[in-house]
């Protein structure tokens, strides 16, 4: 049969059109972009658990399933970032293929990466719509692939809640339109609310201060709930502000996120703590910003 890639247009979750890379075989069109690395290819788990579940295709190249178009879409705006911002390519930075599947199981209300791909489900439609309908969800989910591939930070604690802030700071940043995490796809009948923000945690019953961690079991000891704290730190060393008596300048998304993703891949480690986070974002900016610069000043003060 035939390869070759096409440029195939849907709508996604949000009623918004657009195009992304498809492979037709034969004659049939395959939701399979052979452009970028060894390819992203997304799936169908048609309401079931079996994984990745079915190729998504079509006979037109014009595709309708929109969880399936934001999931494919959006992976290639998560590869390509990593790409241009990191020089990383895809997941392993050895171009790994990236395998995406939605309508997983029924009223599923989860997104998740399972060690060898990720998985958005569709919803209750009341708590979530389609998962893979924010760019900031796609790039939260693929951002756990990387720290698998590199810092493999222990899905426990407080590496686990650092594991948690690594994907929601990058999956922002490759949106980079507002401080908040899955404000697309949470609560579909409430405007302007989100699953998390960064700019202020506790809006969402989250910390946003190591004295105020929780230190129970639930949620892998609250991976979802500490990850406010190093979120938040994140946050003042972009945006700045002043927080607990103390005023930082921000120093803009890029240069943070230069120095979270650096301090990722070359310093944390699967048993990091918050101590050794901060440890490590302070080395990172002074290795990619010198000793005494702005972004050094704001990282200090901010962690
Ligand atoms: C921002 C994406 C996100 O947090 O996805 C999850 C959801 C919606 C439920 C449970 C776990 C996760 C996750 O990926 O950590
Ligand atoms: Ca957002
Ligand atoms: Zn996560």
């Amino acid at each position: 049969n035939i390869l070759e890639d096409l440029t195939g247009t849907g709508t996604g979750v949000n009623g918004d059109t657009k195009t992304f890379e498809t492979r037709l075989s034969g004659s049939t069109y395959q939701l399979y972009d052979n452009t970028r690395g060894k390819g992203i290819v997304t799936y169908t788990a048609k309401n079931r658990t079996t994984l990745p579940g079915s190729l998504l295709t079509s006979s037109t190249n014009v595709w309708s399933d929109r969880a399936g178009v934001d999931a494919h879409a959006y992976a290639e705006r998560t590869y390509d970032y990593y790409l241009q911002h990191f020089g990383r390519n895809s997941l392993d930075n050895k171009g790994l293929q990236i395998r995406s599947s939605v309508h997983y199981y029924t009223s599923y209300n989860n997104a998740f990466w399972n060690g060898s791909q990720i998985v958005f489900g569709d919803g209750d439609g009341t708590v979530f719509t389609l998962l893979s309908g924010d760019l900031d969800v796609v790039g939260h989910e693929l951002t756990h692939g990387v720290t698998e591939n590199t810092a493999n930070l222990e899905y426990y604690g407080e590496p686990g809640a650092l594991n948690e802030s690594f994907s929601d700071i990058i999956g922002n940043s490759i949106e980079g339109e507002n401080w908040l995490v899955g404000d697309k796809v949470y609560t579909p009948g409430i405007p302007g609310d989100a699953l998390r923000s960064l700019a202020n945690p506790t809006l969402y019953g989250q910390p946003d201060k190591y004295s105020d961690r929780y230190t129970g079991t639930s949620d892998n000891g609250g991976v979802h709930t500490n990850s406010g704290i190093n979120n938040k730190a994140f946050y003042l060393v972009a945006q700045g502000g002043t927080f607990n008596g103390v005023t930082v300048a921000g120093i803009g998304r890029e240069d943070a996120v230069q120095i979270y993703y650096n301090a990722l891949v070359y310093y944390l480690t699967t048993s990091s703590d918050f101590s050794a986070a901060r440890a490590a974002v302070i080395q990172s900016a002074t290795e990619l910003f010198g000793a005494g610069s702005a972004q050094v000043t704001a990282v200090t003060r901010s962690v």
